[in-house]
């Protein structure tokens, strides 16, 4: 819009521009401060949005929590893929060596479970499964080549974990902690060999680039022990215990083994590598016209440690006079072998979960219904799962977080029936009902909403999901259209206002094991 009079001329393109005349002067002094008014009060309104933004925009503190390997890193992977592509995207080519240290392990676990079978049944092993006396032979030699490749587990575990170094029964374990990709790719940047220059302490990386060249050369003898008749065999009679993930890996070891090979999605959702301690997981998340600040923890392992401390605090919250000082002892030790104190004192986040949580997104893998607790071989997963799940109820601090209940791994459950693994066999109880999927997992369902009903210290609605972390589609839908989710966490956020007192001190760090048991209560599943 112009204020100038028809009969002026148009402005000169020239750098001469013509004097203005002294009544055009005026009306572009009054355009420029209605123009100048118009940008201040543009900025005034930017301002405003921005600060509203700043207001509006709250916490939701989500934790999720559930035994190990029930799929709580796998979710928040989940939640990453699809509120923060990019950030995944940044972080694949840190993730390739722990792609290797899958292969690597299963490989070796094979390679182990071969020479068990040979040193002390190989021939009702041969005879029983039809392989004929060359196999320990055929195996012998595969080893052999594959020596180079195995022979680095340890030290890819050791590099990869920062030099924790962990044992579980005695075989090397990789654990992350916060922050774990600065170990394998502090600038982010590929390849792996410009690590070994770019870091400080010149030596980690140094074992990826050895797992990627072993992979490269041995990638053929892998196939072939992956497909021998002898592994074939162990794995139908169910004798090798590998990690749920390991024959996607090996089936795509050639792809792996590629020189420029960079983890896909598929990838990332199936590697295996433990959490150890708290991690946080920023999005920032627009729903039902608000934004939020969703805030993710993955307890990881300390999914025990936090229990013991909410049950203790809610403990102290009904005994006030218990004395000040704590002459307990720590706690049992985790599954990792790592002490859980060393969780504490590296997570003092840990210690102010309990009053963080927002709402609570619960996993339980249900797959699990023939599998027993590595520390604790008498107890089933599911019990253990259901044990877990009525700890949660049952503590007060955490009667305010909504709860969502995920129940796993119904794409290995499906398999695991059609298979013909029998459920009776594992879980008594089930007794003579169908072995089928849609009737094993309303069972387990039941439960756990049964224990929900029974103990639940509020009132609030349980939401329940069935999922498979792997597949993606499926996930993201519960992400997106998982209105429960959002829901629950919009009430929780609103009650969590008047929230139950937390951990006030982060430097406590002791907890009695008998205080914890006393929350644990028995699931009554048999
Ligand atoms: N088949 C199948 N595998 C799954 C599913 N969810 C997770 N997994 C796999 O299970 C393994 C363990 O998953 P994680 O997400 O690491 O488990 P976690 O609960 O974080 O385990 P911790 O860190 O030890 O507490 C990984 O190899 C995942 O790929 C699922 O729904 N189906
Ligand atoms: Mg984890």
């Amino acid at each position: 819009m112009s204020r100038r009079p028809s009969s002026q001329p148009e402005p000169s393109s020239s750098f001469h521009a013509p004097m203005p005349s002294r009544v055009s002067a005026i009306a572009d002094e009054a355009e420029a401060r209605r123009i100048s008014a118009a940008i201040d009060e543009q900025l005034r309104q930017e301002r405003e949005q921005i600060r509203k933004r700043q207001t509006s925009r709250r916490d939701v503190k989500v934790m999720l929590l559930g035994q190990a390997e029930s799929g709580k890193s796998t979710l928040q992977k989940q939640f990453q893929l699809y509120y923060s592509s990019q950030t995944l995207d940044e972080e694949r080519p840190s993730w390739r060596p722990i792609v290797y240290f899958n292969v690597i392990k299963a490989v070796r676990t094979i390679l182990d479970e071969l020479d068990y079978e040979f040193s002390t049944s190989d021939s009702s092993f041969s005879s029983l499964v039809n392989l004929g006396p060359n196999w320990p032979d055929e195996v012998t030699r595969l080893r052999t080549k594959l020596l180079p490749l195995i022979s680095i587990e340890d030290n890819l575990a050791a590099e990869l974990s920062n030099g924790v170094s962990i044992s579980s029964g005695g075989r090397a374990g990789v654990y992350v902690r916060a922050g774990w990709q600065a170990l394998v790719t502090p600038t982010r940047a590929w390849p792996l060999t410009d690590i070994r220059n770019s870091l400080s302490s010149g030596k980690a990386g140094i074992m990826a680039n050895m797992a990627a060249k072993h992979l490269s050369e041995t990638s053929h003898d892998v196939r072939d022990l992956w497909q021998h008749p002898a592994v074939r065999a162990l794995l139908r009679l169910r004798k090798l215990k590998l990690e749920e993930s390991a024959s996607f890996f090996l089936d795509e070891v050639y792809r792996l083994a590629e020189p420029d090979y960079l983890p896909t999605t598929e990838d990332l959702l199936h590697v295996r590598l433990q959490t150890l301690g708290v991690t946080e997981h920023a999005f920032d998340i627009n729903f039902g016209g608000g934004h939020y600040n969703w805030l993710l923890y993955d307890v990881g392992g300390a999914v025990r440690l936090f229990l013991s401390i909410t049950a203790f605090r809610a403990h102290m919250a009904t005994f006030p006079a218990w004395p000040g000082k704590f002459p307990f002892s720590i706690l049992s030790r985790s599954r990792t072998g790592i002490d859980e104190q060393d969780n504490v004192a590296v997570n003092p986040m840990i210690c102010t979960a309990p009053r963080l949580a927002t709402a609570i997104i619960f996993l339980a893998p249900i797959s699990a219904f023939d599998q027993y607790l590595e520390e604790d071989p008498r107890t089933n997963r599911i019990d253990d799962s259901l044990q877990l799940f009525s700890a949660i109820c049952t503590n007060k601090l955490l009667k305010s977080s909504s709860l969502v209940l995920m129940l796993n791994k119904t794409d290995l459950l499906k398999r695991k029936l059609q298979a013909g693994i029998e459920v009776r066999k594992y879980i008594t109880s089930y007794g003579e009902r169908p072995n089928r999927y849609e009737d094993v997992a309303e069972y387990f369902r039941a439960h756990f909403v049964q224990i929900h009903k029974r103990k639940s210290q509020s009132r609030q609605t349980l939401f329940v999901h069935f999922t498979s972390m792997l597949d993606i589609t499926a996930t993201q839908k519960i992400i997106v259209d998982g209105k429960p989710i959002y829901a629950a966490a919009r009430r929780a956020m609103h009650s969590s206002q008047r929230s139950a007192p937390g951990i006030a001190d982060a430097s406590f760090r002791i907890v009695n094991e008998s205080i914890i048991r006393s929350y644990l209560g028995q699931s009554g599943l048999a």
